[in-house]
């Protein structure tokens, strides 16, 4: 072992699995390990499991209370379970077709909510640790720092230290809520993302700083709620990356459950009494609410790294920049995942982790695809995959629209999604598929069939050709392939 003073030691670092145990404690190698993984989500989880698939000695380093990252115990996960809940409870899908008054349940309370959502967070967390358990993998718990490029010590959660070394690393630190400075954060009524489990009843009325993905997708939630919302913005518009007409739905909708926009707006300043909350804007504005959320954007955790004893320093917002490779600056140490930055998603860091491991090891590998689905998941959910219309047209591709809605289709009427649509953009050069954007029910599956097809660089005849079961809604495919490729023809046939 390389830099370890025997006091330091504390045995076992919650050994999840004793075969690596053993190894650490006969290793006359160079390094106690091959790889170690600073961070537990998912782009640390995909770079062990990549690199325990090849044979190496892998550990990886995170808190208890945090294995599965961000993404299983704060972020995507239980974001997306108290979504699944608040859609069952509130009886929201069922609307269309049982009428406005329609509810599985009346007065929803934060324990109904978060019954679900601690269930689903404690069976990912279970899953990811045995993963890592039959793969081999040693589960090291605390908190990691550099000692040298080497080297990390890992502090317990009773101060126990331990010193590891590896010929690689992977800081797959991830990222946190960025805090304003000016606001007092009391994690009962002005809280950030992290905390928002925390709020003992549901708010009557709430205000949500930052129109990004989180802040939207959690305005939509407390909305369905039935809680009033405000959503404050410095930007004049949300969502700047999707198709605009599909934002446009998006808002119609929020505004339909009480949300209020507040565009180009910045908040200067927050109140907090023991009963509510008072939000000035710059403008002047005040807003009062039951509590205050806020959605402004994340920072790359590395300010506990000592990332200067290894040689590599982050920006101004904590990220560490990355060859194409995932290679910081040291040529042995990769980052993943948040603490790299855009597109900071639990989808595109799994992959990144992969590719980092397999790059350590010299593994062959292709590169990440172009082709990122983006999925948004708000009330009605939104997600697309290729190119906008914005994009194609400042780059004169020339294109068609189809579209096709849900109501229009036989499962639209059966689900009772009468919003719902499905927009393609297609090459009027080649016939070629270049974006796909579905708005309404299952919209962050649906993408997948044209994310596949432009994947093989399909044209938009496979569509039309395509036999889809009935009724599905994937059959939209089919409708917009359709409305796409007669508008194709009535123009083609005019030219001639
Ligand atoms: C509310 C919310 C909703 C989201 N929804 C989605 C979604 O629907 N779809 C999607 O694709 N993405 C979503 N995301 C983004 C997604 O969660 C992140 O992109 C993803 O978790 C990043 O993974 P990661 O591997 O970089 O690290 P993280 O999941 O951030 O985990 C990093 C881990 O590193 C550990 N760590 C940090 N420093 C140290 C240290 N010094 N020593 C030891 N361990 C350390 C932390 O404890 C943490 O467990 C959401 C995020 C949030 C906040
Ligand atoms: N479904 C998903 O894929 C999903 C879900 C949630 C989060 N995420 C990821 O998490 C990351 C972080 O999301 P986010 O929404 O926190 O950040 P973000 O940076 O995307 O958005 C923050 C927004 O807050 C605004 N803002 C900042 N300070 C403000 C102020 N003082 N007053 C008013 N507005 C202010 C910014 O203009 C910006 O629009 C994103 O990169 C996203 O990819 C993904």
């Amino acid at each position: 072992m390389r830099g370890i003073s025997p006091t330091e030691l504390w045995t076992p670092p919650c050994a999840v699995n004793s075969a690596a145990s053993t190894l650490l404690n006969v290793s006359v190698r160079e390094y106690d390990y091959d790889l170690i993984v600073i961070g537990s989500g998912p782009s640390g989880q995909k770079a062990a499991v990549a690199a325990a698939k090849l044979g190496k000695r892998v550990a990886v380093v995170d808190r208890h209370d945090m294995v599965g990252g961000v993404c299983a115990n704060t972020g995507t996960i239980p974001s997306k379970t108290l979504r699944e809940a608040v859609l069952y409870l509130t009886g929201m899908h069922q609307r269309d077709l049982y009428g406005a008054s329609y509810r599985v349940k009346h007065d929803i309370t934060i324990s109904d909510l978060l019954a679900r959502t601690r269930h689903v967070v404690d069976r990912e967390v279970q899953v990811v640790r045995s993963q890592l358990l039959r793969n081999n993998i040693e589960l090291v718990t605390g908190a990691a720092r550099f000692v040298d490029p080497h080297t990390v010590a890992v502090e317990g959660p009773r101060g126990e230290r331990i010193s590891l070394s590896a010929g690689n690393i992977v800081v797959a630190s991830g990222s946190r809520p960025a805090r304003p400075q000016q606001v007092d954060f009391d994690e009962a009524r002005v809280l950030d993302s992290d905390e928002v489990l925390r709020l003992e009843e549901v708010p009557s009325s709430l205000v949500v700083v930052g129109a990004g993905v989180i802040g939207i997708e959690y305005a939509s939630l407390f909305a369905a709620l039935g809680t009033r919302v405000t959503v404050v913005e410095q930007r004049e518009r949300m969502l700047d990356f999707c198709d605009p007409e599909i934002v446009e739905s998006l808002k119609f909708h929020l505004r339909d459950l009480a949300v209020t926009f507040r565009f180009g707006e910045k908040v200067m300043d927050v109140a907090v009494s023991e009963h509510a909350t008072v939000t000035t804007l710059v403008s002047g504005k005040r807003i009062l609410a039951d509590a205050v959320l806020y959605s402004a954007g994340r920072q790359g955790m590395t300010e506990e790294l000592d990332l200067e004893k290894a040689g590599l320093e982050a920006d101004g917002r904590g990220r560490l920049a990355v060859d194409e490779h995932y290679r910081t600056s040291v040529e042995h140490i990769y980052a993943v995942g948040d603490v790299i930055g855009f597109p900071a998603l639990a989808a595109t860091s799994m992959e990144q982790g992969r590719l980092a491991a397999y790059h350590a090891f010299a593994e062959p590998t292709n590169e990440m695809t172009g082709l990122q689905p983006i999925g948004i998941y708000t009330i009605p959910e939104v997600s697309y995959c290729g190119a906008t219309e914005a994009e194609l047209t400042s780059s004169a591709v020339p294109y068609e629209v189809g579209i096709s809605r849900y109501r229009e289709l036989a499962r639209g009427q059966i689900v009772g999604d009468s919003y719902g649509m499905l927009k393609l953009l297609v090459s009027t050069d080649d016939r070629k598929l270049l974006g796909v954007h579905v708005f309404g029910t299952g919209a962050t599956d649906l993408v997948h069939i044209g994310q596949a097809v432009m994947g093989c660089g399909g044209t938009v005849d496979y569509l039309v050709d395509a036999v889809f079961n009935y009724p599905t809604l994937s059959e939209a495919y089919k409708v917009a392939a359709l409305d796409a490729t007669n508008k194709i023809r009535a123009l083609e046939r005019f030219e001639l």
